[in-house]
Parts: structure tokens; C-alpha cells; sequence
């Protein structure tokens, strides 16, 4: 039990009884089946399940990517079931950040430019301490002049870390951040993740397939047709794998 003096925990995201489905009538898909659920401040939350069990649709639907059937979906004390695509485009930009798979970076700019990007279009500047701190805890300092063709996968997924994490959103969603990458690579990308976590406050949302992905976060919540069925505290990759085997019987 918390102790009286700590500090309440504070919701990033939310979902309340949140329902998407795809089609109609006898072809009617319920991606997602009534889910309920909180993403605190300043922690990772890892998102796994079996394949189609409405991982994806539930990250798309809380960052405002596709909007839900039924529900609320909430982003802070914002109900985002409530805005136009116009106010729906500026919370994505000014309040969220994203890293898929896909690094989607600009071919022509360089990896400052592609890092820099969305503030640019913003019309904002970042702070320039907290740029080389990102910059510099992403390990792209002595590349940040190079085009993504002259980059490595890892090192371009790091260019899109970095422009997730620099203009200091309210939480980023990651979906499959790692999936594209050889391993290690990928624990340098989670442990990044982590850190930013840990000593920026960061808060982040990921969905991954991935045991030992899943192990870097604060907790796992598992989905199954639909419907968080369960998560687990201070995961382990043994003890998530575990749990994901019981879905397979
Ligand atoms: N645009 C769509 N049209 C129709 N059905 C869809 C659409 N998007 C998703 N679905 C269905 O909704 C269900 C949930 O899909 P979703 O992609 O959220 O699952 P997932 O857990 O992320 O799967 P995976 O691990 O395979 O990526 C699946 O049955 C899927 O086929």
C-alpha cells in the first residue's frame, strides 16, 4: 500500500469501456471489447497478446490514431472522443510522439533535420540542452549530419527515438519498436526507452510481441479477444513468456 505522504499517481491516458468494431452484422469484429484502463505517469506500460487481440487497435484508438466505436478515450483530462480531426491533429502533435516499426524518416533530411521535424513544423524550438541530452543518450551525436540511407537500422531507429522524445511529449505510444531489429540493438533501443523513463519522467505506451521487450516496462497488461485479461508488476521475460503460453493452449 502506498504511504499516506506519496504522491498520488497521475493518469497519462486512459480508456473507459472502450469498444471498436470493424464491420457489421455476421462479419462484425470486436477488436476491441469493452476495455477499461489507466496508463500512469511516468512509467512504461507494455501491451501484449495473442495476434489479433486488439493490441494495435487499442494504441491507435487512446492516441487519437482511429477513434473507438463506444467509449472514452482520454489523453490527460482530455476526452479526445470529443474532438474534430483538426483539435485531434494538434493534441498528436503538440502533446504526443510516436515510434513505430517503420522508422519513417525523411530520405532528403539529415538526422537532425528528421529529429527536429516535428517541432519545425510546429513552429517551436527545443530546448538545446534537453536536444543534447537526447541526442547524446541516444549515441547519434557524431552522425546527426547524416542522410537515414547513410545510417544502420539501429541508428535510424534511434533518429526516430530522439524525435519522439524531443519536443518532451506527454507520453509516446511505440508499437513494435524493436521489431525490425536485431537484438542487440534492440536492448540498446529498450534501454534507452528505459531511461528516459527512469530519469526524464518520460511516460510510454508500447505494443510489442516480445518477451524481453516487455520485460524493460513497468508492467504488462495482456490482451486476449478484445479484453485486458490480465498484467503483470515488475515483469521478467521468463515470467512473460510464461503467461503468453497460456493463451496458446
Ligand atoms: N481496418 C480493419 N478492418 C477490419 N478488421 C480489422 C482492422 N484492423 C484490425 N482488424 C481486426 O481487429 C482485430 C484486432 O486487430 P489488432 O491489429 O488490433 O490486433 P493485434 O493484437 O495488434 O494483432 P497483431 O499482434 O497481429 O498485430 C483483428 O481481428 C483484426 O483482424
Amino acid at each position: 500500500m502506498p504511504s499516506a505522504s506519496a504522491p498520488p499517481v497521475s493518469t497519462a491516458a486512459r480508456a473507459v469501456d472502450a469498444r471498436k468494431t470493424y464491420g457489421a452484422g455476421e462479419a462484425a469484429v470486436h477488436a476491441l471489447a469493452g476495455v477499461t484502463v489507466s496508463f500512469p505517469e511516468r512509467e512504461f506500460t507494455a501491451i501484449m497478446g495473442p495476434s489479433g487481440s486488439g493490441k494495435s487497435t487499442l494504441m491507435q484508438c487512446v492516441a487519437g490514431l482511429d477513434r473507438l466505436t463506444s467509449g472514452s478515450a482520454y489523453i490527460g483530462d482530455t476526452d479526445i472522443s470529443q474532438l474534430n480531426k483538426t483539435q485531434l491533429t494538434l493534441l498528436r502533435r503538440d502533446r504526443l510522439g510516436f515510434i513505430f516499426q517503420q522508422y519513417n524518416l525523411i530520405p532528403s533530411l539529415t538526422a537532425r533535420e528528421n529529429i527536429l521535424l516535428p517541432m519545425t513544423l510546429a513552429g517551436t524550438r527545443p530546448d538545446p540542452e534537453w536536444f543534447d541530452t537526447i541526442v547524446r543518450t541516444v549515441g547519434m551525436g557524431d552522425r546527426l549530419g547524416n542522410l537515414p540511407s547513410e545510417l544502420s537500422g539501429g541508428q535510424q531507429q534511434r533518429v526516430a527515438v530522439a524525435r519522439a522524445l524531443v519536443p518532451r511529449p506527454d507520453i509516446v505510444f511505440a508499437d513494435e519498436p524493436t521489431g525490425a531489429l536485431d537484438s542487440r540493438t534492440g536492448i540498446e533501443i529498450l534501454s534507452f526507452m528505459r531511461r528516459a523513463v527512469d530519469e526524464t519522467g518520460q511516460t510510454i505506451v508500447m505494443v510489442t510481441h516480445d518477451p524481453h521487450a516487455a520485460s524493460y516496462a513497468n508492467t504488462v497488461l495482456f490482451l486476449e479477444d478484445g479484453q485486458i485479461v490480465d498484467s503483470m508488476e515488475a515483469p521478467t521475460a521468463d515470467r512473460v513468456l510464461d503467461r503468453m503460453k497460456r493463451f496458446e493452449g
